[in-house]
């Protein structure tokens, strides 16, 4: 499989609407491509609290039109990155309201929307997106038919094993975890990628954002890591479009030779006190 990776600069100088542009394009020159991935709330930034509803759009809304068109233009699988939706509340909403989540899009190469997954783990404790988004509860995978099985989560979704092991159940082989990681622990973002890769014996696609927004250098380095830990690719600080070539049999391969997911000790009881 080849994977482009853009790890898109989001910066306050440029508006919501020329960066969707200008991501279309970016997404288009990745004809010849199998699957292409963005980051997280590329469209307003990951810090960027202040700008979620405002720029919040429904799943259908102007992202999805622009996404959906680059992807069947280029021919390609498209993880989009994820926006800030808007959802429906219920009874009757009035305009601009129903709750927020932070949803990840998924198109296949005729420009179908094939997945959303929203956020499960979202950040900030008791401030920012933790507290102006909803949570999502359930586990998404998406299967490109002849190459892989991808498994999806969302950035500070790395910091939680027990999810990627819940994807590892439903058949997933390469996960793929759009960003906003802010520079400060950019040692954490490319640690807990190889972990999740060598526990999981999977590949890992994390792709960043560059650029400071809301005041939070961003750290780059969208990482590629093969099911060995052996990291493939990885960006620098600044906007970058990160090419690889995926070995499709190495899953199933490490698995067979290094069956350490059959010795799982599944439903441990919780411990008791021996003195
Ligand atoms: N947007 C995020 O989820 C940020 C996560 C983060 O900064 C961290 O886990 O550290």
């Amino acid at each position: 499989m080849r994977a482009s990776l853009l790890q898109i600069a989001v910066d306050e100088g440029e508006s919501v609407d020329s960066r969707r542009r200008r991501v279309a394009s970016l997404v288009r020159e990745q004809a010849g491509a199998d699957l292409v991935v963005l980051p997280e709330l590329w469209t307003t930034g990951a810090f960027a609290y202040q700008e979620f509803a405002r720029e919040a759009e429904p799943l259908e809304g102007p992202t999805h039109e622009a996404m959906a068109k680059a992807a069947s233009d280029a021919g390609v699988w498209l993880h989009a990155g994820s926006i800030p939706e808007r959802g429906e509340s219920d009874g009757v909403p009035a305009a601009g309201e129903g709750p927020l989540y932070n949803t990840s899009l998924v198109f296949s190469p005729s420009g179908d929307l094939v997945a959303a997954y929203r956020k499960i783990h979202r950040f900030g404790f008791d401030k920012g997106e933790a507290v102006l988004m909803g949570a999502g509860d359930e586990l998404v995978t998406v299967r490109m038919p002849g190459v892989t099985t991808l498994g999806l989560a969302t950035c500070y979704d790395l910091r939680f094993p027990e999810l990627f092991r819940g994807l590892v159940d439903a058949g997933a082989e390469t996960f793929v975890i759009p960003a906003g990681w802010p520079e400060r622990r950019r040692s954490h973002w490319t640690l807990l990628a190889q972990a999740r890769a060598v526990e999981n014996q999977a590949f890992v696609l994390a792709c960043g954002t560059a650029g400071t927004h809301a005041g939070v250098p961003q750290a780059g380095h969208s990482i590629v890591v093969d099911p060995w830990g052996t990291v493939l690719a990885e960006a620098g600080r600044g906007e970058e479009v990160l090419h690889v070539e995926l070995d499709d049999g190495k899953v199933a391969q490490t698995r067979e030779q290094f069956p350490a997911l059959k010795d799982r000790v599944l439903g441990l009881a919780t411990p008791l006190h021996r003195r």
